[in-house]
């Protein structure tokens, strides 16, 4: 049976971002990434700081822990990562859910495709602005969305500055009819103070409400924080 890279199984906790913010869940996060973004909040997934604790798992060795951890209290699991994306057997983890009753969230960039996206409850594609000094490949991004479901798909941009934010409207203008999510960028991801992190993100946030209220580009728009940064900083498996 074919194995995915594994760094961390955890929760239950809350869905801290975008198109199902709030909702119970739990979390598988895999390692790689084809992306190394300048802020990125999970470079260890990639930057070979964790490479000792990256575990090769079958699917049903994932949901034996996923059971573990969570029990039986959730019905919903996110798979995130580094880019689980990159993963063509990670399918069979997504059957293996649905079988068991759960709802099946994914968190990928749009960098790539793979078939069993089309069965994902919760499709978030969270392309890169300028300021993570990635290049977006529109090419390849037109092709995934023109894939997918609007009614179970979003976008989410993060965004930290001026710039981002007209990246921002350039992703929502190419894609009006899927729904479109901005998201503070957390710029202090080594914060080791809650508190003084949470004022720091909330004035972002404020920004970028102002910013999107003023703008006429941006009208069909959710506009949110990180929960889960805001009530526990920059701590891991939350
Ligand atoms: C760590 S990524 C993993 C999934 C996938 N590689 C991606 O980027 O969509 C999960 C989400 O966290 C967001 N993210 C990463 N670093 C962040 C930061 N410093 N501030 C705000 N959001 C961040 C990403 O944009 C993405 O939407
Ligand atoms: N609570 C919580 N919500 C999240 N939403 C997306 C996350 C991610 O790292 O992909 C994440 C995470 O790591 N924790
Ligand atoms: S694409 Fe996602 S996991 Fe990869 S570097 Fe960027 S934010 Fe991090
Ligand atoms: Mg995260």
């Amino acid at each position: 049976m074919s194995k995915l890279p594994v760094l961390e199984v955890f929760g239950p906790t809350i869905q801290g971002e975008g198109m199902v913010v709030g909702r119970k869940t739990m979390f598988v996060r895999t390692a790689g990434c084809d992306y190394s973004c300048a802020w990125c909040d999970s470079a260890f997934t990639w930057d070979g700081s964790a490479k000792e604790d990256i575990r090769l798992l079958t699917a049903d060795e994932i949901f034996e822990e996923l059971r573990d951890v969570g029990g039986d209290a959730f019905d919903h699991v996110t798979i995130s990562g580094g880019n689980p994306g990159l993963l063509k057997h990670m399918g069979t983890l997504v059957d293996l859910l649905h079988e068991n009753g759960c709802e099946v969230a994914l968190e990928t960039q749009g960098s790539k495709w793979q078939d069993w996206f089309k069965n994902i409850d919760d499709l978030t594609i969270s392309p890169k602005p300028p300021s993570s000094l990635m290049k977006t490949d529109w090419h390849k991004l037109d092709e995934i969305i023109a894939e997918l479901n609007p009614l179970t798909t979003s976008l989410k941009v993060v965004v930290f500055d001026k710039e981002d934010l007209e990246y921002a409207k350039g992703i929502h203008k190419r894609y009006p009819n899927i729904p479109f999510f901005v998201q503070v960028g957390n710029d202090d991801t080594e914060e080791v103070d809650d508190t003084k992190l949470m004022h720091h993100l909330l004035g972002k946030y404020e920004w970028l409400i102002d910013q999107v209220m003023a703008s006429t580009e941006l009208n069909r728009v959710r506009v949110l924080p990180q929960v889960h940064a805001l009530l526990w900083g920059n701590r891991r498996g939350v």
